[in-house]
């Protein structure tokens, strides 16, 4: 954060989205909720949190198109309203919120995709502003992981997902989709007593993929477990294993079950519902987040922007919840 603490009573309020009573909602550019572009912001104002479209999707195993992710949770983020009543907090009173748009990455070269995004978003994080990023691929989290290692050290990742992401390499190839975590791991930017997958289910390829990932630092909280234990006790299971440490937030989408989010590319039968999901990340509220990523969106996948407003609202329960640790 730039600034530290609460607003003097001086302090020049945030910028927030126009008035929906006098600006129809459906009219200007599409930000995410509305909010000023970076670059339309006054001179010098200092930024809490961007929101950083990332549109790359050439890790992906399966369906492409989440390259097309940003642009339609920007779209399907129109209908948000100032006031989050279930945290009783205003994030875009309490927070410079903007949008700082799309980083420009090369759709065919991934090494070189992810040197631009680390790049990128060490650029846009120089003063101080938080991430939210919207992808894109998971192959995103790595670069991003980088970024807030840097800052942060050691990093706790609450990692909801249907699927692991710890695997080692597909056709050889060691930066996908599916590996991010495993590579993060490796590079030492986790703090492997704190790491968490939440909404886990679905297909292995073979028994030792879960030991695998507790090797790597992750403890899992399944589909099933969620189910019998109930969100509660998810949020309190969550905040155990996150503990006091910097927590990095990465949501797949597809940790929703593919009724609550069928856009999106490896979508797993089973999965949590939106209302868990909203839950769970309101449970994470007075934890200290560095950083937060909602991935594999892919439109053509969506019907009536279903999947992404399920993205939107999940993005904006995560600046609530930074918001409300102000
Ligand atoms: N990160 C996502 N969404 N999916 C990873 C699935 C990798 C696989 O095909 O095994
Ligand atoms: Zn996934
Ligand atoms: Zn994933």
């Amino acid at each position: 954060m730039t600034t530290a603490g609460p607003p003097a009573p001086d302090a020049v309020p945030p910028i927030g989205p126009p008035d929906a009573s006098r600006s129809p909602r459906y009219t200007g550019p599409a930000t995410f909720a509305r909010l000023p572009r970076t670059e339309d912001l006054p001179a010098g104002r200092p930024v809490d949190v961007a929101v950083l479209g990332i549109p790359f999707d050439t890790g992906v195993s399966y369906r492409p198109g989440a390259r097309f992710g940003p642009a339609h949770v920007r779209q399907s983020s129109r209908l948000l309203r100032p006031y989050n009543p279930e945290l009783d907090v205003s994030p875009f009173g309490v927070l410079q919120v903007a949008d700082a748009g799309d980083l420009e990455v090369n759709p065919f070269h991934i090494d070189e995709a992810i040197a631009q995004i680390e790049q990128g978003a060490a650029a846009v994080t120089a003063d101080g502003a938080r991430l939210l990023s919207l992808g894109g691929d998971h192959t995103i989290a790595l670069p991003l992981l980088r970024v807030a290692h840097r800052r942060h050290g050691p990093l706790a990742v609450l990692h909801f997902d249907a699927h692991l992401d710890t695997w080692d390499t597909y056709f050889g190839e060691p930066y996908t989709h599916g590996t991010p975590f495993r590579r993060a791991s490796e590079e030492g930017l986790l703090d492997r007593d704190h790491c968490l997958h939440v909404g886990t289910r679905a297909s292995l390829y073979g028994p030792e993929d879960l030991p695998a990932s507790a090797d790597l630092g992750f403890a899992t909280l399944g589909c099933t477990e969620l189910e019998r234990i109930g969100v509660d006790a998810v949020v309190e299971r969550m905040r155990a294993r996150l503990g006091d440490r910097p927590v990095y937030v990465s949501v797949d989408i597809d940790v929703l079950d593919p009724g609550f989010a069928p856009g999106t590319g490896t979508p797993e039968s089973g999965g949590m519902s939106s209302r868990e999901l909203l839950a769970a990340i309101r449970g994470l509220a007075g934890l200290e987040i560095v950083g937060a990523d909602v991935v594999e969106v892919a439109p053509a996948y969506d019907h009536a922007e279903v999947t992404g407003i399920a993205a939107a609202h999940v993005a904006y329960e995560l600046l609530s919840v930074l918001a409300a640790g102000r």
